[in-house]
Order: C-alpha cells, then sequence, then structure tokens
C-alpha cells in the first residue's frame, strides 16, 4: 500500500520524537512491503522563524493533500521564548489551532493505558496500580473556549479579559457519536464529563448526549461533573472506559490521564475528521527544557503513528506490531529518563526508537 504522510517536526523535542515515528513506520513498511513518501512542513516557532506566521497557507495545502499528517509538538518556553512576544494569533499555537480547524479535526481520541511493566512508574497507590486501567478520552477539539470570541478591554478602567464558550448541538452530537462508535469496539461505556451545575453549555451538552445514546441501547452511559472526574482518575482510573468531553475540560483531563500512565511521554493521540484522515500527534508539548538532548521519550509519538496505521490507513496488523513492540521492550526492561526504574537499563530517544524498530517483526 502507499502511504503519503505530512510530517510537521514543530519544536522543542518534535524533531527528535517525529524521527524516531519515521524510523519505526520505515521498518513496518519494509517489513509489511507498504511505501510510504513522506513530506515536511513548518508548523509553530519553526514557522514563524522562516515565515513570519505560525502554518502558511501553502503548508495547510501539503497538508490536505496528505493520506494523514503526523505531527511532534510546537511552541517553546512561554516566559521567556520571544515567540510569546508575539500577538496572540502569530503565536505557535496559532499555527496548532488553526490545521484543527482547518481540517475539521472535531474528534480527539486520547488513550491512556497503563502498561503493567510501568507499573512502578504510576504515581498512584500500589494497590490502585495493580488494578490497571486503558481509557480513552473522547475531546472535542474544534469548539468550546478554544474558539468563541475572546477580546482584551477596559471596563470603567479595569483591565478586563473575555472568553466565550459556545456549542451548538451539531456540534455536540457528532462527537457524541464518535464516542458511542468508539466505546461498542470497546467495553460498552461511555462517561460523559461536563459542569452542569453551572454552565448552560454543558445542560445543552448533556440532553444531546441523552438524545444520541437512545441509538445506543447496548452502551452504557453515565454523566460525571468535571472536577468529580479529575478526583476520580487518581482514585480509580480503571472504573472508565470511555470519557466523552469537551474541549478545555478534555485538555486538562489528558495530562492528568497521561501522567497516571506513568508519563506524559508515554500518551499518543489521534484527531479525525468525519472521513479517514486524521492528524496524529503525542499529547504533550515541546518539552523546551530537554530539547535537543536525546532524552525525551519518542513512545507518544511513535504509538500515534501507530494509531494512524490503524485509523487512516485500516491497517491494523501493522498497528499491531508497533503496540506489541512497545510493551516487549519496556518488557525487557528498556527506560528512557522519565519512566527509568530501578534495575532497568536508561536509554536515549534515538536508542529508543532503534529498539522499538529491530522489535518489529511479523
Ligand atoms: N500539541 C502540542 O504541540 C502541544 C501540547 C502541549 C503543549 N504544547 C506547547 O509546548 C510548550 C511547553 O509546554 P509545557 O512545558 O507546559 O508542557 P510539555 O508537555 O512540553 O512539558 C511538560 C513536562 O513534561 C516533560 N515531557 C513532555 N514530553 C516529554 C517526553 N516525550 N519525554 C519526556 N518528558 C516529557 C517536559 O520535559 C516537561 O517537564 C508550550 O509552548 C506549549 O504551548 C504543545
Ligand atoms: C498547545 C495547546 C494549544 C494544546 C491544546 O490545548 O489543545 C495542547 O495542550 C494539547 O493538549 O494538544
Ligand atoms: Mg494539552
Amino acid at each position: 500500500m502507499k502511504l503519503n504522510i505530512t510530517c510537521i517536526p514543530g519544536d522543542g523535542i518534535g524533531p527528535e520524537i517525529v524521527a524516531e515515528a519515521k524510523k519505526v513506520l520505515d521498518k513496518v513498511a519494509e517489513v509489511y512491503g507498504h511505501e510510504i513518501t513522506y513530506k515536511d512542513i513548518l508548523m509553530g516557532g519553526a514557522s514563524i522563524d522562516v515565515h513570519g506566521v505560525p502554518l502558511t497557507d501553502e503548508a495547510i495545502a501539503d497538508a490536505k493533500a496528505a493520506d494523514a499528517v503526523l505531527m511532534g509538538s510546537i511552541g517553546g518556553n512561554t516566559s521567556t521564548s520571544p515567540w510569546y512576544q508575539l500577538p496572540p494569533e502569530k503565536r505557535p499555537e496559532a499555527g496548532l489551532l488553526k490545521i484543527r480547524k482547518a481540517l475539521n479535526l472535531f474528534a480527539n481520541l486520547r488513550p491512556a493505558v497503563l502498561y503493567q511493566e510501568l507499573s512502578d512508574a504510576c504515581p498512584l497507590r500500589k494497590d490502585i496500580s495493580d488494578r490497571g486501567f486503558d481509557l480513552l478520552i473522547m475531546r472535542e477539539l474544534t469548539g468550546g473556549l478554544y474558539f468563541g470570541a475572546r477580546h482584551t478591554t477596559e471596563v470603567d478602567g479595569v483591565r478586563t479579559a473575555v472568553d466565550t464558550l459556545t456549542y451548538n448541538e451539531n456540534e455536540i452530537r457528532r462527537i457524541a457519536i464518535k464516542a458511542f462508535d468508539i466505546a461498542r469496539k470497546r467495553r460498552g461505556i461511555v462517561t460523559s464529563v461536563d459542569k452542569a451545575n453551572v454552565l448552560d453549555s454543558s445542560r445543552l451538552w448533556r440532553k444531546v448526549v441523552e438524545e444520541v445514546a437512545k441509538d445506543y441501547p447496548d452502551i452504557t452511559l453515565s454523566h460525571m461533573l468535571v472536577d468529580n472526574c479529575a478526583m476520580q482518575l487518581v482514585r480509580d482510573p480503571s472504573q472508565f472506559d470511555v470519557i466523552l468531553t469537551e474541549n478545555m475540560f478534555g485538555d486538562i483531563l489528558s495530562d492528568e490521564a497521561s501522567m497516571v500512565t506513568g508519563s506524559i511521554g508515554m500518551l499518543a493521540s489521534a484527531s479525525l475528521n468525519d472521513s479517514k484522515f486524521g492528524l496524529y500527534e503525542p499529547s504533550h508539548g515541546s518539552a523546551p527544557d530537554i530539547a535537543g538532548m536525546d532524552i525525551a521519550n519518542p513512545i507518544a509519538t511513535i504509538l500515534s503513528a501507530a494509531m494512524m496505521l490503524r485509523y487512516s490507513f485500516d491497517l491494523d496488523k501493522e498497528a499491531d506490531a508497533i503496540e506489541m513492540a512497545v510493551k516487549s521492550i519496556l518488557k525487557k526492561g528498556y527506560r528512557t529518563a522519565d519512566i527509568m526504574a530501578e534495575g532497568c537499563e536508561k536509554v536515549g530517544c534515538s536508542r529508543m526508537g532503534d529498539l522499538l524498530a529491530d522489535e518489529i517483526s511479523r
């Protein structure tokens, strides 16, 4: 099969982790007889430095022309990087939001799985980590606070900033359908997370999710307030199968879910539109504090590449091979610094990529 992939290495550790994902994909292609062509585009700080904007129209066109997009991460140190002296719409993150909107990537899937081999890296009590967990956050990605009108002004001489949180029923319905569909392929449980005790947008969210649920009598639906969910994720993550939530809640809960798996360096993600097209990226950022040191964990990006094979190309066996390789390498005791444990061998980013590529077989 021919796979036409656009890559966005991005900033910070982005180029390092994307290089390792390509290494693993190339090995998969060799072993399973596929042909991959890559085209790199600039986004975030890397694009600002060259073009003065975080994403050009040409880069969007290149992304649209591909079968799928593989991304590292964008952004710099938000306190010290000169990129954050620019107006908000010219900063690195604006490029990411623009590409999500331009490609209509409304469904962000963020699976959080505790690998048994990493239970020592899990910061939860041993009796909780021993239970293990395998959950998926279905985050709405093109609506809510991120895309509402915003402005900063003065009201009676007092500096005032406004952000608006808007959802319409169509936006809620389509992400709910995605969540119920995926729950059908998992354990059949959807927990819809909102703040319906305060927000109108959450009250509409609940109503529409209830309506969609009528078409899925085989799925168990419950609702949970977001503050409670934040607490339940550390009390007992094994209670969750699919967590369905809006954009900002999903952003925050997915970082929390990542850490209970041991490290944010393990959490993959897929951002999908309503067909097979997707952008695949780790949930973490550009980690400017460790960029260029060859110590970043590339596994989240490599698992994102596995999601790409599964969702955009229907190559389930190949995706399984990558996931098996991750399990096997962890079992053999290789660890990057963020997941290091006693008795294991510490390896850098590029060695982890080599080990995983070597582990791919039919
Ligand atoms: N999708 C994205 O591109 C994305 C996501 C989140 C943050 N960001 C951007 O990244 C920049 C830095 O943000 P931040 O510091 O809040 O979050 P971050 O996720 O970049 O880093 C948080 C902490 O986790 C560590 N970390 C992250 N990924 C790691 C990996 N693969 N291996 C080992 N350790 C890892 C970092 O070293 C840091 O200590 C900001 O500009 C932010 O806007 C981008
Ligand atoms: C960089 C930022 C805009 C982004 C988000 O908030 O969506 C990131 O935190 C993520 O989780 O992908
Ligand atoms: Mg985030």
